[in-house]
């Protein structure tokens, strides 16, 4: 079992160097609040070892995990490419000054509207999902002047052991096209070649999401590459580049045994390059595209603890925030742990259920949560909640989407303003429409 140490001084927990209880009275709670130098740790984990003498690598980051200005121009920083997959984070992109020739645009159903978007805006590679989308690229690519890389999103059949919302190379994914489907394959990559807009430069897969096992992504490795090889020789394709995703898993309590960001490049890289060379292809740039590994766990949540209740079997603790800052407890039923961020140092004797303040009986955040006696008025720190927090948030019961603040060497700046309830009706309007 693996444990987290926590830093903690005077029994109050610090994050970045910060005392939790003094970044909640500057903010407010609910907060989310991310350690900025433990996301620096983890970009350079990931550009100093996926690396590889026999070819290029890059490490996208996967924006669908948390984005925001702050957040973009960090990996700019460190050079990092980005994996967008609506307008939205593209904007956001563009708006954070991230390279476009950095951007990679996945997802099974951009709109024409996003399809547009990406070819004015030069973003550099369009992954293409399907046989359908590839048609519509085609004829937009045709109507403009812009060059664009393009790869394929392939589903290698490779079966995860995740949650069963949370794997995509299974074989009725809604992602991707089966590698079996190799006349599909070819078709979308001679189609591609026509258009000279269009520069095709491989495939992309990705298996899902929070995977502790890297054989998954070892077989991964191997099918693709014998498939490349495939392409080049009895094809005469070129393959220039393999993407193999993210989905690298991350600690969220003990039972989750996350392997090292160092140890998952190493495996990667020596697992391609065995394979390159004893395929003899020619790939040229292997890709990743990690979120969680790199934002879970330096993100925590602060709430308050409001009221309290037991019943026959629970004793619950009421926090002021829930589902909305954090659906995957309800979505996932996903795990985390969570300490009185001020009684670091009490034993934690007592079992509570965690629940939110949402109109539905599926709030709740943690089950069953050992804590220190709690009392009404103390601070809640729920560990990991980086990654898919924010990003999934919602406004359900008209609740406010939190605020951002990011904290390093004991300085904190809040990058996400807390919504307000006239922001949530800054839309509402009562304009005829004209049909
Ligand atoms: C295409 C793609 N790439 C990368 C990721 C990142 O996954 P994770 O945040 O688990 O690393 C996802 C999410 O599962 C994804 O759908
Ligand atoms: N949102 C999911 C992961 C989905 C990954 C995107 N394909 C989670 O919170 O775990």
């Amino acid at each position: 079992m693996l444990h987290r140490e926590r830093n903690v001084e005077n029994g109050i927990l610090q994050i970045g160097g910060a005392a939790a209880d003094q970044l909640a009275k500057a903010c407010g709670t609910p907060l989310y609040v991310y350690d900025e130098g433990m996301i620096e740790a983890r970009l350079k984990a990931y550009k100093q070892h996926f690396r590889s003498d026999l070819f290029d690598t890059e490490v996208l980051y996967a924006s669908k995990a948390f984005a925001c200005k702050a957040l973009y121009q960090l990996l700019n920083r460190y050079d990092f490419g980005l994996d967008v997959v609506s307008g939205g984070e593209l904007f956001l992109a563009k708006e954070s000054g991230v390279p476009m020739d950095k951007i990679y645009f996945h997802g099974n159903n951009k709109t024409d509207a996003e399809i547009e978007m990406a070819l004015s805006y030069g973003c550099g590679t369009i992954v293409v999902d399907h046989k359908m989308e590839c048609e519509r690229l085609i004829e937009a690519a045709e109507k403009q002047e812009h060059q664009i890389n393009v790869m394929i999103r392939i589903n290698p059949g490779v079966t995860a052991h995740t949650h069963k919302y949370i794997i995509t190379g299974d074989l009725d994914s809604k992602f991707g096209v089966m590698m079996q489907n190799e006349e599909m394959i070819l078709s979308m990559i001679s189609s591609i070649n026509q258009c000279s807009q269009l520069n095709f430069q491989g495939f992309h897969s990705h298996i899902g999401s929070q995977i502790f096992d890297l054989r998954a992504y070892e077989t991964v490795i191997e099918r693709l590459v014998k498939f490349i090889k495939k392409c080049e020789t009895e094809h005469k394709i070129e393959i220039n580049c393999l993407n193999l995703g993210g989905g690298f898993g991350s600690y969220y309590t003990q039972e989750d045994q996350p392997k090292a960001i160092e140890e998952t490049c190493e495996t990667l890289i020596k697992k391609c390059e065995k394979e390159i060379r004893e395929k003899e292809v020619k790939l040229k740039q292997i890709l990743i595209e990690p979120g969680r590994s790199i934002v879970a766990e330096p993100g925590y949540t602060l709430y308050t603890i409001g009221f309290m209740k037991d019943t026959p079997n629970k004793s619950f603790l009421f926090v002021d925030g829930g589902m909305t800052d954090n659906m995957r407890v309800a979505l996932y039923d996903a795990k985390y742990d969570c300490d009185l961020a001020c009684r670091m140092d009490e034993e934690k004797e007592n079992k509570y259920t965690i629940a939110g303040k949402c109109c539905e009986s599926g709030d709740i955040l943690i089950e069953r949560a050992m804590l220190p006696k709690a009392e009404s008025g103390d601070l809640l720190a729920v560990y990991a909640t980086g990654a898919y927090g924010y990003s999934m948030s919602n406004n359900y019961n008209r609740m406010r989407k939190l605020p951002v603040v990011f904290v390093k060497n004991g300085k904190a700046r809040m990058v996400i303003k807390g919504e307000s309830y006239s922001d949530q009706i800054r839309l509402e309007t009562d304009e005829e429409v004209l049909i």
